[in-house]
């Protein structure tokens, strides 16, 4: 059995600068992995059979992320081999933070070495990219700029921050915001150096805040510690800090039914260290 983790990410900043005629948005970001996430422990077998445990709460079994990338690969390979895949789940769902992506991405990464594919990342990440916009950068491996729908990515250095990540009680639908007629749509691209001079914001804040006054109530307080800002659609938000200690030290303080956790930021994907094959 390999045991194999499916970090999260934060979106450092997320402008939105065109709609496509395909409805899709064109964006920019910064992918910021982090050293925490889900874990998926796999087994293969010359069943054909792919089985996911346990049943997520509202995900019916076909929909699950990490189902679908292993019958997706199935399908692309012809590969007859089966998996037996147990998931921890720690990440938040709907959340902004990549948890179903992130599954999603291991598990053709995992698949693709056990069922000895030889598949290459490049071909894995266009394949990945049917299955959500996120799942690139995950096979990627590496924190990074993206533009287009996040399938254009450039590696990035970044100094690895500490981040504490906060859970309001809520869900946010990554479509509804999309489709929702008062987001900006038209922020003008910048340059990776623009950013990391002068940073950048979030175009959802403003559309998910109206709709979700548990996220704007949130944020308020994390702004009290630190700059807080929503990480992709939401819900979640995320501060920096320059130590571990003064990031838990707020985690102690946040109020309940919100959940949260502190991680560091990472540039190199924590899968590509547990997976040999892939350097
Ligand atoms: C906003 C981000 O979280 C930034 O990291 C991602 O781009 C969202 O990625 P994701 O959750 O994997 O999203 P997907 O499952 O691909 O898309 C969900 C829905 O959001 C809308 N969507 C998503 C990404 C994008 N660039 N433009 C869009 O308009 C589409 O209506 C799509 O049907
Ligand atoms: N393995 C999975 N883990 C989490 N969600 C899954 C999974 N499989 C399917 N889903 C569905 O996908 C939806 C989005 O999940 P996810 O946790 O990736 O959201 P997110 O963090 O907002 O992602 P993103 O930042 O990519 O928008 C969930 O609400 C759930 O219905």
């Amino acid at each position: 059995m390999l045991s194999l983790p499916a970090p999260a990410k934060i979106n450092l900043f997320l402008h939105i600068t065109g709609r496509r005629p395909d409805g899709y948005h064109n964006l920019q970001t910064l992918f910021q992995l982090l050293d925490f996430g889900d874990q998926l422990d796999i087994e293969v077998d010359s069943s054909g059979v792919i089985r996911v445990t346990p049943t997520l709460e509202a995900v019916p079994p076909e929909d699950n992320l990490i189902y679908r990338a292993a019958r997706l690969l199935q399908q692309e390979s012809g590969c007859k081999m089966g998996a037996a895949i147990h998931l921890h789940k720690q990440l938040p769902m709907g959340g902004g933070l990549g948890g179903g992506s992130s599954d999603a991405a291991t598990t053709l990464m995992a698949l693709n070495t056990l069922w000895q594919l030889n598949w290459s990342r490049e071909k894995l990440m266009f394949l990945g990219q049917q299955l959500g916009a996120d799942v690139p950068v995950f096979i990627f491996g590496h924190s990074a700029w993206a533009e287009g729908v996040g399938e254009q990515l450039t590696k990035v250095e970044m100094k690895s921050y500490w981040y504490l990540v906060l859970a309001p009680d809520t869900q946010v639908s990554t479509a509804t915001i999309f489709a929702h007629q008062g987001l900006t749509r038209n922020t003008h691209p910048i340059k990776i150096r623009a950013f990391l001079e002068q940073g950048g914001r979030n175009d959802c804040q403003t559309v998910v805040e109206a709709l979700y006054p548990q996220v704007k109530k949130a944020r308020l307080w994390l702004a009290q510690f630190a700059d807080a800002r929503l990480t992709g659609t939401g819900a979640c938000l995320f501060a920096r800090f320059d130590s571990e200690a003064d990031a838990r030290s707020v985690l102690k303080q946040m109020p309940a039914p919100w959940q949260g956790f502190v991680a560091q930021g990472v540039n190199r994907s924590p899968l590509l260290d547990k997976l040999p094959s892939h350097n």
